[in-house]
């Protein structure tokens, strides 16, 4: 065992790709190759971290995870790209570490950059964190310049955890990965008193108990200790199933002699974001259900539940913490499983209040009462914060707006850095907010949004039939006021992205019994092939190779076919209407 004063727990906190990962690793080789250190540090990489391909949508949805490291360190160091300066992350995971009082370190990295301007940047932390940087360490992760002064400065300014082995054992999980050999593997910081080999164990939100039966610390290799005492960061393997028995903010306690209270902070990942997934081929679904249940033994926020609809057959309605999630579940399906699978637009779960008084949770629009005993409905709003040069804030205010945004604040952060603040719904940001803020700004602009509760709103729900036929998973819930357009838009694109039959295809857009809009798509009228009568064959076989993969992703609705593109085309619907002159 280290003596506790000689212990210092820390973690890193960064805006995307300032360099975190990086210089984790470079730390990490440091304390390893600097022999009788005077001291054992103990870094404890946020969980992004082991996510190095995230994008900035993903971390507001992580932010319970990384507020559970901060929770399990005395310090942390904030590192800003040097090039680039405070981003919305940034400030969001310092009010995170501020929550928690740790003692913040600034580290100002990439300095090898020739853009990088370290005292124009040390400033910005100044003016905006308010955080003294007479101290902030010049470093660069890639280069390995600065590290040793990180480590000693993290020794003199960290304090070392309190003393608290006499108490009853409280152990905070900070993070857990699902091993096939060991079952899950759960990270903690012993926060009081000690834990060993052997012991009975008891997770104190999920009430599960659990025999330890390897208890270690990661150093960063696995290495196998006896015990852990108050101030040290270990993990334990005990056989448990899937990581949802063994959530991040959980406390570890002991079976014979349980603390009172559990440690705060724990809250269930909620799915935000509901789509329905679909095998093209009837036959994977048993596969489809095998593959959802391996990603969920390493995946507590991935929820499903079977879903059949007439229109789409059997398939499984699943939630996600974001739009983020959902695509990477998605491809991994695809990828890891070899799954052909029919997605439906992603919908935010709203509240419905029926008549009655009921309070319905509506996770898919076709879910919703219908209409003559609804009383209200309800959807989730968030609080989004944009840092962006100033010169863009005109546009980014106009996005904002047409996504049904109400503002909230703008102040300059320096000369050139504004940050804006909105109120906005889930449902507006989950659709192309990102990418239309990206192109906005031309990449400069950074966002974090963070869920504040729901609010009423006149919502109607757009049903779609083709060929006469009610299509559920292309129905919607829109905003009153933007149905006519959103039905004329969608009605539009699905006459583009659906294939012509052999016969005419009406296309309409309701809302309740009245039709908004309709499009027809004309009967086919030539063979494909007919075409290129005449033309080489590669180009016919390239043509029905091409027709081949299209194929693949179709869903026969009754007697049409319909693309996976048409399913999501109420994404891109937003956009339009943004463009629309109407
Ligand atoms: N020039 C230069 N590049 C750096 C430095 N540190 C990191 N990088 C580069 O910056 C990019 C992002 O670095 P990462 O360490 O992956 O950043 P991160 O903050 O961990 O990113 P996420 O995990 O995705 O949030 C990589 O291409 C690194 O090679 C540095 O000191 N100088």
């Amino acid at each position: 065992m280290v003596a506790p004063d000689r212990v210092r727990n820390f973690s890193i906190i960064a805006h995307i790709d300032h360099g975190k990962s990086t210089l984790a690793d470079q730390l990490l080789i440091k304390t390893d190759t600097v022999e009788n250190r005077d001291m054992q540090a103990c870094l404890l990489a946020c969980p992004s971290c082991a996510l190095p391909w995230m994008t900035t949508q993903s971390h507001a949805l992580q932010l319970p995870a990384v507020s559970r490291s901060l929770a399990a360190c005395e310090g942390c160091l904030l590192v800003v790209d040097a090039s680039q300066g405070v981003e919305a992350q940034t400030l969001a995971n310092v009010y995170l570490a501020l929550e928690n009082d740790l003692e913040i370190i600034p580290v100002l990295n990439k300095i090898d950059l020739p853009g990088a301007d370290p005292e124009r940047v040390k400033r910005e932390i100044e003016e905006v964190i308010g955080l003294d940087c007479s101290h902030a360490i010049m470093a660069s992760a890639k280069q390995g310049l600065g590290i040793e002064e990180i480590l000693e400065e993290v020794v003199r300014r960290v304090p070392p955890p309190a003393d608290n082995r006499g108490k009853p054992l409280r152990a905070l999980i900070f993070d857990s990965y699902y091993d096939s050999y060991k079952g899950v593997v759960v990270q903690f910081r012993v926060m009081d008193g000690e834990l060993r080999r052997g012991d009975l164990v008891k997770f104190m939100n999920t009430g599960c108990e659990y025999d330890i039966t390897e208890l270690g610390v990661l150093s960063p290799k696995a290495v196998e200790v006896d015990s852990l005492y108050a101030g040290e960061v270990g993990y334990l393997a005990a056989s448990i199933k899937q990581v949802a028995d063994a959530r991040v903010g959980d406390t570890v306690t002991l079976k014979k002699q349980p603390a009172a209270e559990a440690l705060g902070g724990y809250t269930e990942a909620q799915p935000m974001v509901f789509c329905g997934l679909f095998p093209t081929d009837a036959d994977q679904y048993p596969e489809l259900r095998e593959a959802l249940l391996k990603l969920q033994l390493n995946d507590a926020a991935l929820k499903f539940e079977p879903e059949v609809s007439s229109a789409m057959g059997f398939g499984f309605r699943c939630g996600f913490l974001g739009l983020l999630h959902m695509e990477i579940v998605q491809e991994r399906l695809e990828r890891e499983y070899d799954l052909d699978l029919i997605t439906t637009a992603p919908t935010v779960v709203f509240k419905a209040v029926t008549t009655d008084g009921t309070e319905h949770i509506v996770d898919c629009p076709s879910k919703l009462p219908p209409g003559n005993r609804l009383d209200s409905i309800s959807e989730p709003y968030v609080r989004l914060e944009v840092i962006t040069p100033k010169e863009y804030v005109g546009s980014i205010m106009e996005l904002a707006q047409q996504r049904r945004g109400e503002y909230v604040d703008m102040q300059y952060l320096t000369e050139t850095r504004t940050t804006l603040v909105y109120n906005l719904p889930l449902a507006e940001v989950v659709t192309d907010f990102f990418d239309a803020l990206k192109s906005r700004s031309r990449g400069y602009a950074s966002m974090e949004y963070a869920l504040t509760g729901y609010r009423e709103n006149d919502l109607v729900l757009l049903d779609i039939k083709i060929n006469g036929e009610m299509v559920e998973p292309l129905a919607a819930i829109v905003h009153r006021d933007n149905a006519y357009y959103v039905g004329k838009a969608l009605v539009k694109r699905l006459k583009e992205l659906i294939p012509r039959q052999q016969f005419k295809v009406p296309i309409q857009a309701a809302i309740g019994a009245r039709v908004v809009a309709s499009e027809a798509i004309p009967a086919l009228r030539k063979d494909v092939l007919a075409k290129c009568y005449g033309g080489d064959i590669s180009r016919k076989k390239k043509l029905l190779k091409k027709q081949a993969a299209g194929k693949k992703r179709m869903k026969s609705l009754g007697k049409v076919d319909v693309p996976q593109e048409a399913f999501m085309a109420v994404l891109q619907i937003n956009r339009d209407t943004a463009s629309m002159d109407e």
